[in-house]
């Protein structure tokens, strides 16, 4: 067995010293006892799965598909679909990915070990000789934040609630909320404007490292009762893949189940604070949510920069919600009399409905979209604060496309959705409620 395992040694330096392409084992456990797992292997594994795969084309000929027993609901929407089998290399079958133009082939390898029934697994990675010392660090990098990213999008993610102190722990359910980017009725110039923000914010990893910033970004979420806060949160969580801790600071009783609390929440997390009269002290890579219905009751003090860098006013539904609303509810379309109607009370009559209501009257009369639109028209219209025509057309708010008050201007996206960027912790101090 030696001899024989001196000889394939041998045999294997003549053929690299000959070969015009380099070899890196990758493979499944680590150490000479084989235990600890490789997490580069789960890395490969994943990016072959999806990105090479499902995308190669023509596929390889032999795939192992395979659905455990524990998987649950999967899919990269937000609402549950039926488990998606897993796909993977076949043992001793390659695969070949282009990378910068060069050709880099991965091969699965399985190999029993002698006398026993148990299996050694490992990728190997054929580069060009040539090459493989400049291009495999930029491959491995690629492969690794293509890999993070499908791991991010097919994990299950979790809603966290506190539990009543003193357990200071958190309580979990799967999060599967259905509202998104898409079906969010909002103002197309603030969507756009919530998207970049938090694509920057997310996409921001150099940015936060060369500053020296904590990276976290504070929003504030403000509006009436149905006005969209906690539907917007959702959205956010599910547009970032990021968990959502729901943190109910009645059920916080000290500063130190406070901090307890927070050093439990994960990195890529949205943490939501209903009762913003607090203070606290938040580092890494997570996003703050605070929402309120009265900003105007707000100590000044926790508006302060480096707090909430993003102010988001949610309020009445302007034309284009009440027409978005109408079209995903009821498939009314633009052009229908009564959506003018509508649009008319809103616009020059200052008739305000939050969002909520709007889907309240058209959710009754789904089945009929006549009567829908047509009722939705009729309460707008009772709605109206004007009497005469000569109430000019109200300005709009950049960040919701409602009515302004008599009086206001129109504050544009600056003045309602600030960011303040300043380098600050989210508050003063981590003294815990205030
Ligand atoms: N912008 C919107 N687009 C589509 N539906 C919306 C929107 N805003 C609210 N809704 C609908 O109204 C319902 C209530 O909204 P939501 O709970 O998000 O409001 P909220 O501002 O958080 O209210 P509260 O202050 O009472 O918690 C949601 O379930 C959703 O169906």
């Amino acid at each position: 067995t030696q001899l024989l395992s001196l000889l394939h040694s041998l045999w294997q330096s003549l053929q690299d010293s000959l070969t015009p392409y380099s070899y890196f084992d990758v493979p499944e456990f680590l150490g000479s006892a084989a235990v600890e797992p490789n997490a580069l292997y789960r890395h490969v594994q994943l990016y072959l799965q999806r990105s090479l795969l499902v995308a190669s084309s023509p596929p390889p000929p032999r795939l192992t598909l395979s659905l455990p027993r524990s998987a649950s609901v999967s899919g990269t929407s937000s609402s549950p679909t039926a488990p998606v089998p897993h796909v993977s290399l076949s043992p001793n079958h390659s695969v070949a990915d282009t990378f910068e133009g060069h050709r880099a082939v991965w091969t699965h390898h399985a190999d029993t070990l002698q006398d026993s029934l148990e299996e050694r697994r490992s990728f190997s990675l054929r580069l060009p000789k040539r090459h493989a010392a400049t291009v495999l660090p930029a491959y491995l990098a690629h492969l690794a934040a293509a890999a993070d990213h499908l791991e991010r999008s097919s994990r299950a993610r979790r809603l966290h609630t506190n539990a009543a102190s003193p357990t200071r722990a958190w309580a979990s359910v799967p999060f599967c909320h259905p509202t998104t980017f898409d079906t969010l009725a909002l103002d197309p110039a603030l969507k756009a404007r919530l998207l970049s923000d938090l694509a920057a914010f997310a996409g921001g990893a150099e940015f936060y490292r060369r500053t020296g910033r904590p990276w976290k970004r504070g929003y504030l979420l403000h509006g009436p009762p149905g006005s969209g806060k906690s539907s917007l949160i959702a959205a956010m969580a599910n547009h970032l893949r990021y968990d959502v801790f729901d943190l109910e600071l009645t059920r916080v009783a000290t500063n130190a189940d406070l901090r307890a609390l927070l050093i439990q929440t994960t990195n890529r997390s949205i943490i939501v604070i209903e009762d913003i009269d607090c203070s606290l002290h938040l580092t890494g890579e997570r996003v703050i949510v605070f929402t309120t219905n009265h900003v105007d009751g707000i100590d000044p003090a926790l508006l302060r920069p480096g707090r909430m860098d993003v102010h988001v006013r949610l309020d009445a539904c302007g034309p284009h919600a009440v027409r978005e609303l109408a079209d995903r509810y009821v498939g009314v379309g633009a052009g229908h009399e009564m959506l003018d109607a509508a649009e008319d009370a809103i616009v020059r009559g200052g008739a305000e409905m939050t969002p909520a209501e709007v889907g309240e009257v058209l959710l009754r009369n789904r089945d009929e979209p006549e009567a829908a639109v047509t009722e939705l028209a009729a309460e707008l219209k009772a709605r109206r604060r004007d009497t005469d025509d000569d109430d000019a057309l109200r300005q709009w708010e950049l960040s919701d496309g409602s009515p302004t008050k008599k009086g206001r201007k129109g504050l544009g996206w600056e003045g309602k959705v600030r960011i303040l960027g300043r380098l600050r912790s989210l508050t003063k101090s981590d003294s815990g409620r205030r």
